[in-house]
């Protein structure tokens, strides 16, 4: 078991990178302490497997440092780090039952038979696998080869971290709801370091108690799922998660008060805008409701979806979409309606990232590395 901590790791896949663009990783300095349950989010390409590698050894970072409780691994093999990894496709060997399966990690470190026959049905128990032990793994389904698969990562009771790359992809819808749920609960039987790679929002959020959201080679926000979801540190945490995401709208901002489309907003709170950069404003659409034209910021209305229980307006302001709940009484909707956005829950971005709300007292926090 080890807390990781990744020092001004960067790593581009190019010889004489220098520019930000030829960066898979952009530098970043994290640490993922011990017993944490982590999940990397973001959308395919922005780099997460190759931090996977970096932390697992099957990839070198051109620059930083990756230490393991203080001891700097980056440039050891993976079978140095006593690491488990659970891939996307089942790796279980064919000809071995699931019994054998589940044991061949142990015994291949020489645990001793005893030790072996314990943590097996452990494991087997906890995976609802108890039945399948004497089965040839062959002729399994890929659901319960995979099932394997990650009782394979989990077997091994002195691995510092289970690191897990997308390892519900094949697996049935309905059981990956009950698998993910059991990996929580194996999480927490077994105090380990878990870090689950996945471009699933729900998967993220319903595993993790840190999320870490990865954009463009770039972590932009690490947090619990609800700090997510309620204060966006970058415009795309904010787009990327929830459905649908965040609105985003060009204003512009000066003390508290908001300016949009020719409407002013008061904010509970001032702000100090830098010069310079692009000024957003973001709003879910849980915060945000259709009014009458006349009323709060002028939209066209471009339908009304239906979601049963409640109604959601998809709205144009100016040219930007923006989603709004409808309340119950509004009927006779016509192209032109009005938006109301509740202050307490309008952020402030500057060319993405969210500015703070001047404090009260005066004093600003610096910040180094992110401690996970
Ligand atoms: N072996 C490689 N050689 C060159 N470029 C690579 C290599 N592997 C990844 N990249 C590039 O690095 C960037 C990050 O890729 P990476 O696979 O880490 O992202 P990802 O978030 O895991 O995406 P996905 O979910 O699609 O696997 C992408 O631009 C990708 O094209």
């Amino acid at each position: 078991m080890a807390r990781i901590e990744l020092s001004d790791l960067a790593h581009s896949y190019r010889r004489g990178a220098s520019a930000p663009g030829d960066f898979a990783l952009k530098p970043m300095t994290l640490t993922w302490r011990q017993g944490g349950a982590y999940a990397l989010l973001g959308p395919s390409g922005c780099g997460k497997t190759t931090l996977l590698n970096i932390i697992s050894g099957l990839l070198v970072p051109s620059h930083g440092r990756v230490l393991f409780d203080g001891r700097d691994v980056a440039h050891l093999p993976t079978e140095e780090r006593n690491i488990a990894q659970v891939f996307q496709f089942p790796v279980v060997y064919d000809t071995m039952t699931v019994y054998e399966n589940l044991a061949f990690p142990l015994r291949n470190r020489g645990m001793e038979a005893r030790a072996v026959d314990g943590r097996v049905r452990e494991i087997a128990t906890l995976l609802e696998l108890t039945g399948e032990l004497d089965r040839k793994a062959r002729g399994l389904t890929a659901d319960a080869k995979q099932k394997i698969s990650l009782g394979r990562g989990l077997v091994r009771p002195d691995v510092a971290a289970i690191l897990f790359d997308e390892p519900l992809t094949v697996i049935d819808p309905q059981l990956k709801w009950e698998l993910r749920s059991k990996l929580k609960a194996l999480h927490r039987a077994l105090d380990v370091t878990m870090i689950y790679v996945t471009h699933d929002q729900t998967e993220a959020l319903t595993f993790a108690d840190t999320v870490v959201v990865m954009h463009d080679g770039r972590v932009v926000q690490t947090g619990r799922p609800d700090e997510l979801f309620e204060k966006p540190a970058h415009t795309f945490v904010g787009y990327f998660i929830g459905s649908p995401g965040m609105n985003v709208i060009p204003a512009s901002v000066a003390g508290n008060r908001v300016h949009v489309a020719g409407a002013t907003i008061e904010l509970p709170q001032s702000y100090d805008i830098p010069s310079g950069k692009r000024i957003e404003i973001g709003v879910r659409p849980e915060f945000a409701t259709l009014a009458r034209a006349g009323e709060g910021v002028p939209v066209t209305v471009e339908r009304i979806d239906d979601l049963g229980r409640s109604r959601l307006a998809r709205l144009r302001l100016q040219e930007h979409p923006v989603a709004a709940g409808v309340p119950d009484g509004l009927s006779d909707i016509g192209e032109t309606a009005g938006l109301i956005l509740q202050p307490d829950h309008i952020h402030v971005y500057a060319d993405g990232e969210r500015i703070e709300p001047v404090p009260a007292s005066g004093s600003k926090g610096g910040r180094d590395g992110q401690a996970l």
